[in-house]
């Protein structure tokens, strides 16, 4: 009898659970059977997404929603039967928090870029001289071609500092918690490259980036997006290993042999790397390529969530949250009204609100204690939010090395390590957060594709 070949999956966070899923289901589809093992060093699946619910709250201690835009989550919560449990967001305005007040973002904006010049002209973010060097844009001439270059620089370049400073580097800390100057363009906001060449400037370009309809942008599932890594847990029928930290791994005879900190081993015929970059670097430390990507830093974050009674807060400006410009010297990076953006998380006559801390640069406030980022917490939400004692109770979450920063060059460098992958190491993939996005979209589609290319590999094999 042929034995049946084998795979790997290490890591069980969102990347891990839609790859195992995706090769179950490609299965089900044809007469191909897999032995397949899902590995995870903590004692709990799921990685940055968990969801705790106390005293009636539903709390998340990393991400709240997904982006509806990019399809693959919203795909796999339907296959996944969760359809009724979606819930979208019902107010999408955000503010901006520069000297200890709150600035409307300029509507009709594509990440930070105005796409009309009235909503520039009014706004109270930037100074006459910042509005006067944004608009500057129309009229200078485009890049020469480029590869990649620093989101910082190519914003700046077009719309100046101050409006980097004030209006893009805080919407875009909102998402990739990073230096601007150092992220990189091709591989964060790849749609901007030749955008102002065709358009003939960035706001006009902005103009076609942005879309089309203006509905509810984010989803989450009302049990909390813990509910959809439950539900993967469930369905998945393979082996599914906790508290087991892969520490090495050897080429045997054409396959792989993995050994574990308990000491046991596996022998396997491909593999599916979804723990962070660095970590997949130290096992495979003779690929010089991931060596390089090993170099790029991922930033430490916390969230702070905080609930009240509705008699302590009162909110002076309604919407989704805030998240601070650049120079603001507060310890919050971010706060999100979370009763306000996702009523269901919270009990009626309760407040839930959540801080983030923690950027590029500036990550010592997570080896302050519980009490003292909380208490820091408060008083920069103090400026902006009135707040009557003290919360009843607090959750935080400290996130170490948990944001990616992909630095210019980052997409040139994983073609040439995705190369010397299918070179070297035939059936080994690499997919989730460190690689090609950071969103959860990002990170099951990263997942589906390793899986299907995986599936197809081995079919040859
Ligand atoms: C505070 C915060 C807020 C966020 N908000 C949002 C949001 O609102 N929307 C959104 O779309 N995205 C958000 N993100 C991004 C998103 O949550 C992550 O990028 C995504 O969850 C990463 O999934 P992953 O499976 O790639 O990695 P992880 O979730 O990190 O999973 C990797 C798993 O591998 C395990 N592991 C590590 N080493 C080993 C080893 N040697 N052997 C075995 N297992 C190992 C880990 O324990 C972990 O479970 C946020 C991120 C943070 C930090
Ligand atoms: C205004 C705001 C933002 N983000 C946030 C706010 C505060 C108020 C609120 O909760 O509404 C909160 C937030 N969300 C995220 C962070 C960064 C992580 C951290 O600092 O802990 C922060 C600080 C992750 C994220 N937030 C987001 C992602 C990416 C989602 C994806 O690309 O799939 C992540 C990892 C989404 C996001 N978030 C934001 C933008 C402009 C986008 C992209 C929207 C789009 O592309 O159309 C800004």
């Amino acid at each position: 009898m042929v034995e049946r070949k084998h795979v790997a999956i290490i890591g069980g966070g969102i990347t891990g659970l839609s790859a195992a899923f995706r090769l179950q289901k490609m299965m089900e589809e044809t007469k191909e059977t897999f032995n397949v093992t899902i590995i995870e060093s903590s004692d709990r699946f799921g990685g940055k997404i968990e969801t705790i619910r106390r005293e009636g709250f539903t709390i998340e201690r990393g991400p709240d929603s997904f982006l509806k835009r990019k399809k693959e989550a919203l795909e796999l919560v339907e296959e996944l039967g969760l359809s009724d449990q979606l819930v979208s967001n019902n107010m999408g305005k955000a503010y901006i928090l520069k000297n200890r007040k709150l600035h409307s973002i300029p509507e009709s904006s594509f990440m930070g870029v105005p796409s009309l010049l009235k909503p520039l002209l009014d706004s109270t973010l930037l100074s006459e001289d910042g509005k006067a060097r944004a608009l500057n844009d129309l009229f200078i001439p485009p890049y020469p071609p480029f590869d990649d270059m620093s989101v910082g620089d190519f914003f700046a370049g077009r719309l100046g500092q101050e409006m980097v400073d004030d209006i893009i580097n805080p919407l875009l800390s909102g998402i990739y918690a990073g230096d601007l100057y150092k992220l990189s363009l091709r591989a964060t906001l790849p749609q901007f490259i030749g955008l102002e060449n065709r358009a003939g400037s960035l706001i006009l370009g902005a103009k076609q980036a942005l879309p089309k309809k203006k509905t509810s942008q984010f989803a989450t599932l009302k049990k909390g997006l813990s509910s959809l890594v439950d539900r993967l847990v469930e369905t998945i029928r393979f082996p599914m290993l906790k508290n087991t930290c892969v520490t090495k791994i050897e080429k045997m005879n054409g396959r792989y042999k993995m050994s574990f900190k308990n000491g046991e081993a596996l022998v396997v015929d491909g593999v599916i790397f979804t723990i962070p970059h660095e970590k997949t670097q130290e096992l495979m430390s003779d690929c010089p390529y991931l060596k390089q990507l090993s170099a790029e830093p991922c930033t430490s974050v916390g969230t702070v969530a905080m609930a009240f009674d509705a008699s302590q807060v009162t909110i002076q400006k309604e919407g989704t949250g805030f998240v601070a410009s650049n120079k603001e010297p507060s310890t919050i990076t971010a706060a999100t009204y979370t009763h306000l953006k996702w009523p269901h998380t919270t009990p009626s006559g309760k407040v839930l609100l959540r801080c983030y801390v923690g950027k590029a640069g500036d990550e010592e406030i997570l080896d302050e204690t519980d009490e003292t980022i909380i208490l820091k917490s408060l008083n920069n939400l103090k400026d902006v939010v009135d707040i009557d004692g003290q919360p009843e109770f607090s959750v935080v979450t400290r996130l170490r090395e948990s944001m990616p920063q992909y630095v210019v060059g980052h997409t040139q460098l994983l073609k040439k390590i995705e190369e010397t992958l299918r070179h070297d190491y035939p059936r080994v993939y690499l997919a989730g957060a460190s690689y090609d996005g950071v969103g959860l979209p990002d990170c099951i589609r990263q997942g589906n594709d390793a899986a299907k290319q995986l599936f197809n590999q081995l079919k040859l094999h």
